[in-house]
Formats: C-alpha cells, sequence, structure tokens
C-alpha cells in the first residue's frame, strides 16, 4: 500500500496529498456555477450519467481482437463530443458536456479527473449519498471511444450483463449497485414529448424508493408511451425504462435489487465501492492519488423510509426473488399523486 502523505491545504482543511488542495476552488466554483449552489438537480443527476458513459466505453474484447477498445474514464465523450456524443445511447450528453467544458478549461485539470470529481460532488449533493471517493490520475484521452459499447433501456439483459462484464468485470449483483444511480434520475429524451420524468418519486434524493417503484405492476405511461425501451410505470409523472424493470424480475438480478428495498445502509455501501471502480475504468488506481476528503459528506437520511406511494399496497407487488418475501412496507397517505418533473437546465 501506499505510504500516506497527509498535507494541509491553505483553506485548513487536512487531505491525503498536496495535489489534492487544488480541487477546493473547483469544489467552491462548480458548486456556485455548475450545482446551483450545492443541488441534487438535474446538472448532478446529468453529471452523474455523464461519469458511467465516459467511463463504460471500454472493451477488452474489443483490445483481443486488435481494435481500440476505447479509454474509460479518460474524459473522451468531452474532447472527442462531437463524435461521442452523437452516439444513440449519448443522447443529451452534449448538454452536460456543453455545461462542464468551461470549468475544466479554467482550471486547467484533465477531463477524465474532472468528469469524475463533478459526478462525486454533484451525488454529494443529494441527502442519502455515501461519502464519495475521487481518484485523481487520469491522462488526456487520446482518441475517441467506438461506438456500440454504452448500454441501452431497450437492451435486453443478456446483453447489458455482458457489457458489464467486458467493460469492467461487473458481475450481475455490481450491475445492480450501478443501477442505484436510477435513485436520482429523470429522462429527457426517451420521451420526445416530454422532459425531465423521474424514475422515482425522489430524484432529489439518493435514497431506495427507486428499488419499491421498479417492482410495482406498471399502470401508465407518463407522457406519449409507446417509445423505445420505455415501459408502462405505476404512477403518473413517472418514467419506467425497460432495462430497469427487467433486471428487476430477472431471476440473476431480482433478489439483489430487492435487496436495496429500504436498506438504505446497503445502498449507500454499495454504491460507495462500485462508483470508485467506475470512475476509474481503464486506470490503475494504486498509481493515482486518493482525494476523497476533496468531497463533501451528504446529509445523512434519517432511518430507512421506503414507503408505498399513495394508493399502492403489497398488491401491487410484483414480486420476483424467489428466495426471500419483499418487504412489509408502510403506504403513504393521501390521495395517488403525479410525481413532479425535474426541470432540465436553463437554455436545454
Ligand atoms: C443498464 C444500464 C443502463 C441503462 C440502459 C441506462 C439508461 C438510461 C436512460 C435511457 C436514461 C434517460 C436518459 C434521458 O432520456 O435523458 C438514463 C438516465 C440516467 N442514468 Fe442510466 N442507464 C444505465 C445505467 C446507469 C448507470 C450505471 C449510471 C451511473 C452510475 C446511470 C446514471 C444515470 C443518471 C444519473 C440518469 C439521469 C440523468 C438525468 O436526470 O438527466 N445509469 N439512464
Ligand atoms: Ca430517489
Amino acid at each position: 500500500a501506499a505510504i500516506e502523505k497527509r498535507a494541509t491545504c491553505s483553506n485548513g482543511k487536512t487531505v491525503s496529498s498536496a495535489a489534492c488542495c487544488a480541487w477546493f476552488p473547483i469544489l467552491q466554483d462548480i458548486q456556485e456555477n455548475l450545482f446551483n449552489g450545492g443541488q441534487c438537480g438535474a446538472e448532478a443527476h446529468e453529471s452523474l450519467r455523464l461519469v458511467f458513459h465516459d467511463a463504460i466505453a471500454i472493451s477488452p474484447a474489443l483490445e483481443a481482437q486488435g481494435k481500440f477498445g476505447g479509454g474509460g474514464a479518460d474524459g473522451s465523450i468531452m474532447v472527442f463530443d462531437t463524435i461521442e456524443t452523437n452516439f444513440h445511447p449519448n443522447i443529451g450528453l452534449d448538454e452536460i458536456v456543453r455545461l462542464q467544458k468551461p470549468f475544466v478549461q479554467k482550471h486547467g485539470v484533465t477531463p477524465g479527473d474532472f468528469i469524475a470529481f463533478a459526478g462525486a460532488v454533484g451525488l454529494s449533493n443529494c441527502p442519502g449519498a455515501p461519502q464519495m471517493n475521487f481518484f485523481l490520475g487520469r491522462p488526456a484521452p487520446t482518441k475517441a471511444a467506438p461506438d456500440g459499447l454504452v448500454t441501452e433501456p431497450f437492451h435486453s439483459v443478456d446483453q447489458i450483463l455482458a457489457r458489464m462484464a467486458d467493460a469492467g468485470e461487473f458481475d450481475e449483483l455490481e450491475t445492480v449497485w450501478l443501477l442505484s444511480a436510477h435513485s436520482v434520475a429523470a429522462a429527457n429524451d426517451v420521451d420526445p414529448t416530454r422532459n425531465g420524468l423521474p424514475f422515482d418519486s425522489t430524484p432529489g434524493i439518493f435514497d431506495t424508493q427507486f428499488f419499491v417503484k421498479t417492482q410495482l405492476a406498471g399502470t401508465t405511461f407518463p407522457g406519449s408511451g409507446g417509445n423505445q425501451g420505455e415501459v408502462m410505470s405505476p404512477l403518473a409523472g413517472e418514467m419506467r425504462l425497460q432495462s430497469d424493470f427487467l433486471i428487476a424480475r430477472d431471476t440473476r438480478t431480482a433478489c439483489e435489487w430487492q435487496s436495496f428495498v429500504n436498506n438504505q445502509s446497503k445502498l449507500t455501501s454499495d454504491f460507495q465501492f462500485i462508483f470508485a471502480a467506475l470512475s476509474t475504468l481503464g486506470h490503475d488506481m494504486t498509481t493515482m492519488t486518493d482525494c476523497s476528503d476533496v468531497i463533501p459528506i451528504s446529509k445523512p437520511l434519517r432511518g430507512d423510509s421506503a414507503r408505498f406511494p399513495a394508493g399502492k399496497s403489497m398488491k401491487d407487488v410484483e414480486p420476483a426473488c424467489a428466495e426471500t418475501p419483499f418487504p412489509t412496507l408502510a403506504t403513504a397517505p393521501g390521495p395517488a399523486t403525479s410525481v413532479a418533473r425535474v426541470p432540465p437546465p436553463p437554455g436545454a
């Protein structure tokens, strides 16, 4: 293990290496000017999605065929944005790339490090998020990633699991852990007639409500319906991806999916671990500098807070884990309500 040399920055904070100190002014800048004063809003959500779409574009299988397999978490989606943001699964990411680019230029950091940093800081703005890790040391990318490496909501579970295994040796359990990100998420482009459609009723909170919602029977479309990769959701205003629906019900993944229901401590610890792995794909973590001390600590959630939405109960659950019954939950009081949109950034 590397010997830690603690350093004290000019703001009085102690970090594991003096190289981390330069990130405090960047933190302040993006909290004020990218995340609208430390919000868990659309910019934070899109910054987290950007980490995934940059990082997952790496393929040892392509390399084994003598082809370029992509550089993983290298910032290629920002440097070669005219190529990569035109790939079908990356639709909409041109927006957050355009918002992030000026900060990379202003602060003179690598795009790969910045994307990982912004993803971690953005999620830390969501109550219930883990203490996010941030590792420093991604060189600038050399080439655009090839097309075809980013998962789509209309892919089969087989396709998704195979892609995750190739990219990062992620197994089916780790794939479920990664999908916890959809607790703080909305869709802008799946339904061309609506934007800001959240995947659960609490897109501003990193909680386990997403895992409750995805197990309920679908009854309605939030907008036009009939879109590729979309299936009916249980609540007005809520978007459900076909891929989340299928992974919640597949025998390989259903029990892990259900294990997160009302289990905030499992959610945070598994996501803390898997985000560090995702955000360093393609790099040797042992050569990187651990600057996690720079990332703010999230507001904790008090207790386990999962609820059936108003008007729903156990009878609406489509249980898919053969081993364990679905947990008993309270139902939120009042009449059934519609889930509120996540407003996209101005000018989007
Ligand atoms: C099985 C793999 C996955 C599929 C098929 C998938 C698909 C999608 C789709 C279709 C959207 C909506 C995009 C839009 O229309 O605006 C979305 C949003 C999002 N995804 Fe995923 N995703 C996957 C895994 C992940 C992972 C691993 C992460 C992060 C670790 C992630 C983070 C997000 C976030 C934060 C959003 C919300 C973006 C926003 O609110 O603007 N996704 N995902
Ligand atoms: Ca949530």
